[in-house]
């Protein structure tokens, strides 16, 4: 039987790359309430791994937590920064260091050209002419997808669509990319090239899933009941917790 902890628990050393680590996320006492909903209880944490999941049950409050961290939710108390900026104050440059791929990429391909879709953040960074042909060129060979370039968002799979919102987050060059359940709806083998995808990037990758696969390997995994962390921890551990939890 799952007991719920009384306060966000001590982080129980998980495995970590020696030497190498991603961007210093920091929740100071950060809460999300909505009305009289407490999305997240007030959560104080500090994160730097390269590889960090997030489970939990279906409005756990995953998703806040996420949106917390590149400014696209904020905090009705407390705060969260990245490597020292606010999430608030310092939304512009937050954005900037941190990419967010939603749980319905469709949404989030604006344009009706994939190749002109990815060529969007970069050009409205001020990047042109060949340099930006190049990046968006670089870009699309790096997952695998040049074939697509020419396509429309509903010409492509499931799979396919995670991987150009991918590359159009990337394109930006983001130190972190979050991912709210990239797998979501996804078939076996549309997982597996996700997966890839996800393991071979080389920024920090944050990846809120109901896929235990998915963060089977990760260094660190964060298990939200009720709005709180009720793990945090080893991969292995974390899954057996949320088992436990999903299962009581
Ligand atoms: N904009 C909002 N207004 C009101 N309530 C909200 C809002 N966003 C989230 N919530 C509520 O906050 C709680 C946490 O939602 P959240 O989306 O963070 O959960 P989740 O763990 O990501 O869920 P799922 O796995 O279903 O995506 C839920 O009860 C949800 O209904």
């Amino acid at each position: 039987m799952y007991i719920p902890l009384a306060a966000s628990p001590v982080y129980r050393g998980a495995k970590t790359s020696v030497g190498v680590t991603g961007l210093q996320i920091t929740f100071d006492r950060a809460e999300v309430r909505y009305g009289e909903k407490t999305a997240l209880e007030a959560l104080t944490l500090a994160l730097c791994e390269r590889r960090i999941g997030v489970i939990g049950l279906n409005g756990s409050g995953k998703t806040t937590f996420a949106r917390l961290i590149n400014g696209l939710a904020k905090p009705s108390s407390g705060s969260v920064s990245l490597d020292g900026l606010d999430t608030v104050k310092d939304d512009k440059a937050v954005l900037s260091k941190a990419g967010f791929i939603f749980q319905n990429p469709a949404n989030q391909i604006i344009l009706p050209i994939i190749r002109d879709d990815i060529a969007f953040g970069p050009k409205s960074r001020g990047v042109k002419g060949a340099a930006l042909n190049q990046a968006v060129d670089a870009a699309l060979a790096r997952f695998g997808i040049t074939h697509l370039a020419a396509r429309r968002p509903h010409e492509l799979s499931g799979g396919e669509l995670q991987l150009a919102a991918l590359c159009a987050v990337v394109v930006t060059a983001p130190e972190l990319v979050i991912f709210d359940e990239p797998t979501n709806q996804l078939d076996i083998r549309n997982r597996a090239m996700v997966k890839a995808a996800i393991e071979g990037l080389e920024q920090q990758a944050i990846v809120i899933s109901h896929d235990l696969d998915l963060v089977a390997d990760f260094e660190r995994v964060l298990v939200f009941h009720q709005g709180r962390i009720a793990f945090d921890g080893e991969a292995a551990e974390a899954i057996a917790h949320y088992r436990e939890i999903a299962l009581s």
